[in-house]
């Protein structure tokens, strides 16, 4: 099992309309940090249905050819129950920097899930930041991990 991200591979971004305008900024500090990345969308604001999102999101994921997801709604539970339907993919509604970075080392989440209408945009650039930069411990949370799927 992968203990890291490899950030040689694009992150995959996308939302609902609640989540639009967080996942923009979310994509400034990507950009910033000269990190690629690809948007699945959506491109406005207006009334969208998170799975729509969601979905290929997780599928992108679980392919292989991205480092992992973010994925942002209004309360962040729309994408991670959409997203966790997916065999290989461990996506963590997260609301701190403490939690984000107890969802990589202990269960190496692959997908973080931002509750958009919850959080601060600095809660939300803390808590990427976090995601990508903590390694899951293994260990005794990787035969925890194991039994996920079995
Ligand atoms: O799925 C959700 C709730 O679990 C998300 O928070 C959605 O963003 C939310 O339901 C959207 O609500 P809206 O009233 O249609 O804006």
């Amino acid at each position: 099992m992968k203990t890291t991200f490899d950030l040689k591979k694009p992150i995959a971004i996308g939302s609902d309309h609640a989540g639009f305008e967080m996942k923009e900024f979310v994509i400034s500090f990507i950009e910033g940090k000269e990190i690629a990345f690809k948007d699945f969308g959506p491109s406005s604001a207006d009334s969208v249905d998170y799975p729509d999102f969601a979905h290929p999101v997780a599928k992108a994921v679980e392919s292989g050819e991205y480092a992992f997801g973010i994925l942002l709604c209004g309360s962040g539970n729309g994408v991670a129950i959409t997203a966790n339907k997916h065999q290989d993919i461990r996506a963590a509604l997260c609301w701190d920097d403490e939690i984000a970075a107890l969802a990589r080392k202990h269960n190496n989440a692959n997908i973080l899930c931002i509750p958009a209408r919850f959080i601060s945009e600095d809660i939300a650039e803390e808590m990427v930041d976090v995601f990508i930069n903590t390694e899951f411990e293994g260990g005794r949370h990787a035969n925890r991990v194991d039994k996920i799927n079995a």
